[in-house]
C-alpha cells in the first residue's frame, strides 16, 4: 500500500524553545480517512502546517504523494484541498466567488452550484461571505477544499463549530471522498466524530505520537481486562464456572443467579461462550462493557479532558458561535505574514495564488 502521507522524524521547535513537535514518524495510506486526535496544544496544527508548508520543520521530513511540499508546493497544491487552522473568508466576496476563485486558481471545470449545493450553502451563494455564520463560513471553505477532486484531503477541525446536523453532512462528505479515492487526513477533537469515520487514528500528545491504530484496536489493547456478562438459562453449575477460568486470558469469574460475570481478555469472547455451550448449558445474551471513547483518550494522553468534553459539547450544542481561533489564515491559506514563525521566514517557496506557502504558527 502506498503512503498518501510519510512523516519521518519530525521535530519542531518554536522560538521561545516551544517544542511543539518531537520525533514525529507516521504514514497514512492512500485512500484511507485517518483521524488526527490530540489535546489541545498536542501538535496538530503544527504538522498539517507542516504538510502544507506552511511552517518548516526544524528537523525530520514529509512527503505528501510522494513529494516534498518544500520543494513542490505548487504541484502538490494542486492536488490537495485544504481546510486550514482559523481560516477567513473575503467579507466582500459572495460565497459563488470564493469558489469560483478556487476553481479559477486551480484551473480546473467545477460545476460551482453543485459544490455549493454539496456543502448545503447554495441558497446564500449570492450573498458575501463577511454576513455568513461561522458554520456557513467552514462550509464555504470546504466546498473550495473540494474544488478539483483531491487527490489528499487536509481538514483542521472541519466539524468544529457546526451543528450537528452540520457534522454528519461533513462526515458524509468526508466518506464520499474517500469513497471516490481521496486520503483523507483530517484533526479533530470530537471523538465521536473520528470513531465515526475514520480508518485508523493516530493520538497526539505534547508533540509525540502516542498511538496509532483502529480505534477498535486501541480500545482492545485498553480493554485488557474487558468485563463481559453472560445470561444463562440456568444457574451455573461449579463445572461451569471452572470451564469458563480455565479458557486462557480469562482472569476472574463471578457468578449471580443465572448471570456470569467474566473479566478477560476482549480476544477470548467466544471461547468463553463456547467454553459454556460446551457444558450442555444455553447462552441467553451478553454483553461486552467497553472503555468509553472519554477514558481511551484519557489513557493515551493521561490528561483530564474536561476542557476537551466541554470544548465537544459545545461544538455539537452551539452552532455557528463565534470562533476563538487565533490564527487569521484566509479562505486562501494566506495568513498575516508578520506573525511568521522566524525560521520560516527566509523559505521564500514558489507560490501561487490559491494558496500561497506563508503562514504564521
Ligand atoms: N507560531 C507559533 N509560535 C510559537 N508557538 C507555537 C506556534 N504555533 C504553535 N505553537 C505551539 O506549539 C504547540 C502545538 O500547537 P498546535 O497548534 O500545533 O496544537 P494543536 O494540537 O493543533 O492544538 P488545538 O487542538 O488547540 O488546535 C503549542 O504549545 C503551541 O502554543
Amino acid at each position: 500500500m502506498s503512503s498518501a502521507i510519510s512523516i519521518a522524524g519530525l521535530t519542531k521547535r518554536f522560538p521561545g524553545d516551544v517544542l511543539a513537535l518531537e520525533d514525529v514518524d507516521l504514514e497514512v495510506h492512500e485512500g484511507e480517512i485517518f483521524g488526527f486526535l490530540g489535546p489541545n496544544g498536542a501538535g496538530k496544527s503544527t504538522t498539517i502546517n507542516v504538510l502544507l508548508d506552511f511552517v518548516r520543520p526544524t528537523s525530520g521530513t514529509v512527503s505528501v504523494l510522494g513529494m516534498n511540499p518544500q520543494k513542490e508546493g505548487v504541484a502538490l497544491r494542486q492536488r490537495v484541498g485544504v481546510l486550514p487552522d482559523g481560516f477567513h473568508v473575503y467579507d466582500r466576496l459572495t460565497g459563488r466567488q470564493h469558489v469560483q476563485f478556487a476553481v479559477d486558481s486551480k484551473r480546473v471545470e467545477e460545476d460551482v452550484d453543485a459544490l455549493l449545493e454539496r456543502v448545503d450553502i447554495l441558497d446564500a451563494a449570492d450573498r458575501k461571505a463577511g454576513g455568513y455564520s461561522k458554520g456557513m463560513k467552514q462550509r464555504l471553505v470546504l466546498a473550495m477544499a473540494l474544488v478539483g477532486d483531491p487527490d489528499i484531503l487536509i481538514l483542521d477541525e472541519p466539524t468544529t463549530g457546526l451543528d450537528p446536523n452540520g457534522a454528519r453532512e461533513i462526515r458524509q462528505i468526508i466518506r464520499e471522498e474517500a469513497a471516490r479515492g481521496a486520503t483523507v487526513f483530517f484533526s479533530s477533537h470530537i471523538l465521536e466524530q473520528v470513531e465515526a469515520v475514520c480508518d485508523r487514528v493516530c493520538i497526539l500528545d505534547e508533540g509525540r505520537v502516542v498511538a496509532i491504530d483502529t480505534i477498535e484496536n486501541l480500545r482492545d489493547s485498553v480493554d485488557a481486562d474487558a468485563r463481559m456478562t453472560v445470561e444463562l438459562d440456568a444457574v451455573p453449575t461449579p463445572e461451569v464456572i471452572t470451564a469458563v477460568e480455565a479458557v486462557t486470558g480469562v482472569t476472574a469469574v463471578t457468578a449471580s443467579d443465572s448471570t456470569l460475570t467474566v473479566a478477560c481478555d476482549p480476544g477470548v469472547k467466544t471461547r468463553v461462550l463456547d467454553a459454556i455451550e460446551a457444558q450442555g448449558v444455553e447462552v441467553r445474551d451478553f454483553a461486552t462493557e467497553r472503555t468509553s471513547l472519554e477514558d481511551l483518550f484519557m489513557t493515551y494522553t493521561n490528561h483530564a479532558t474536561d476542557d476537551e468534553l466541554t470544548a465537544a459539547e459545545t461544538d455539537r450544542a452551539a452552532a455557528d458561535a463565534p470562533t476563538t481561533d487565533a490564527t487569521t489564515t484566509d479562505a486562501t491559506g494566506r495568513t498575516d505574514a508578520s506573525t511568521q514563525d522566524a525560521t520560516d521566514s527566509e523559505d521564500a517557496t514558489e507560490t501561487d495564488a490559491a494558496e500561497p506557502s506563508e503562514v504564521s504558527r
